[in-house]
């Protein structure tokens, strides 16, 4: 069988290097000719995963049509920013009939799309029936180290999850499939602003019951907006949901933690992103919460200091103050 992945960074690699295991063959496309070269060469990412052995079933193109050419599966891992444009630069050359996985955890700006909403927005409909979302704690170094990961694969077509499912299961990666495609990405979406949030607490060294607090209460609003959206409660105390939250607010290799502890040290955002060459996707996400929390009624008070942080230079400090003065409440309202 051969497989698809389309972006070769940090989770795109760690995602092929899984799927070679059941795969004679994975093509991973990315836009740096060198770093595919080395992939090829040296079976290694120098890039985004130094020094981690990659199976050699993994094969670097910088062409889409090489890439896409003959897979029977297809796992889109750019980031969510990068997906509409992508996605239909590869049109031409998608398979038809086979499993399309997004993994990219991002709501869209301004249009205020999941991914699934958004490959639906742009590929025709005879792609519909085969998207899928894979979502749940795993970050791309510990997958590629092959330690135990488990996560959620949805669909609204219980086989085409079934199907990725039985693609990806290996000894040291497990999956469960659901059919709530929606409780899902609010999850793996709105995580990473939270983590920011969580971040930022441990850079004011803030302490334990902070960063509990914001990972509970941040959980409730995650779980608000999900439900308002039809997304199933239970999704969100599973593996995109919870499970998802407590590696990202707590887990060292987590980037959006980390843009959060330099926020809550002091510095600068713009300072920060340019010193990463990975995605913190939850900058991108507090801007498309701030706007689904006007848009919906929906209070998620913690997305929206990070977005106050982020975007208008309100200080983390007053932030706390609002937050933690807000007007008292009883914790079983569900606001
Ligand atoms: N790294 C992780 O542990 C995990 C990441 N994810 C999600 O996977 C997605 C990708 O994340 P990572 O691989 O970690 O990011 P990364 O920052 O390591 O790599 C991003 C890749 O996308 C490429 N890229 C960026 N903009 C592009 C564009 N406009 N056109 C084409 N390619 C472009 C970059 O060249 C790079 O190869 C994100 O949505 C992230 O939230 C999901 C689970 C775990
Ligand atoms: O989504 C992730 C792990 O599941 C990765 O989180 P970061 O993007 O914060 O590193």
């Amino acid at each position: 069988m051969r497989s698809s992945v389309i972006g070769s960074g940090s989770f795109g690699t760690a995602l092929a290097n899984t799927l070679a295991v059941n795969c004679e063959e994975v093509r991973l496309w990315g836009r740096d000719a060198a770093l595919a070269e080395s992939i090829n060469t040296h079976h290694e990412n120098p890039t985004y995963l130094p020094g981690i052995p990659l199976s050699s079933r993994v094969r670097a193109t910088v062409e889409l049509r090489e890439a896409l050419e003959g897979a029977e599966l297809v796992v889109l891992a750019t980031p969510s920013h990068a997906t509409r444009d992508i996605v239909s630069r590869a049109l031409v050359y998608l398979p038809r009939h086979v499993p399309l996985i997004t993994v990219a955890k991002g709501i869209e700006n301004e249009t205020l799309l999941t991914m699934t909403e958004l490959l639906e927005d742009c590929l025709p409909e005879e792609f519909h029936p085969y998207i899928a979302v894979l979502s749940g704690p795993s970050f791309a170094k510990e997958l590629a180290l092959r330690s135990p990961t488990v996560v959620t694969i949805a669909s609204h077509w219980e086989k085409v999850a079934a199907r990725c499912q039985k693609v990806l299961q290996t000894e040291s990666f497990r999956s469960y499939t659901s059919n709530d495609v929606v409780g899902v990405q609010y999850g793996g979406a709105l995580k990473n602003v939270i983590a920011i949030a969580a971040g930022m607490a441990d850079g004011m060294g803030m302490g334990h019951n902070a960063r509990a607090a914001i990972i509970t209460r941040g959980l409730a609003e995650i779980t608000r907006l999900a439900v308002r959206k039809g997304g199933n409660p239970l999704t969100l105390s599973g593996l995109s949901g919870m499970g998802d939250l407590v590696l990202t607010c707590t887990g060292e290799l987590s980037r959006n933690r980390r843009v959060g502890m330099e926020l809550g040290k002091g510095r600068q955002l713009p300072d920060i992103l340019a010193e990463m060459k990975q995605v913190a996707e939850g900058v991108k996400t507090a801007k498309s919460a701030q706007d689904l929390s006007v848009k919906t009624g929906v209070e998620l008070p913690i997305c929206q200091q990070v977005y106050a942080i982020a975007y208008e230079g309100k200080s983390a400090k007053a932030a706390v103050v609002e937050l933690m003065t807000r007007q008292p409440k009883s914790e079983l309202s569900g606001a």
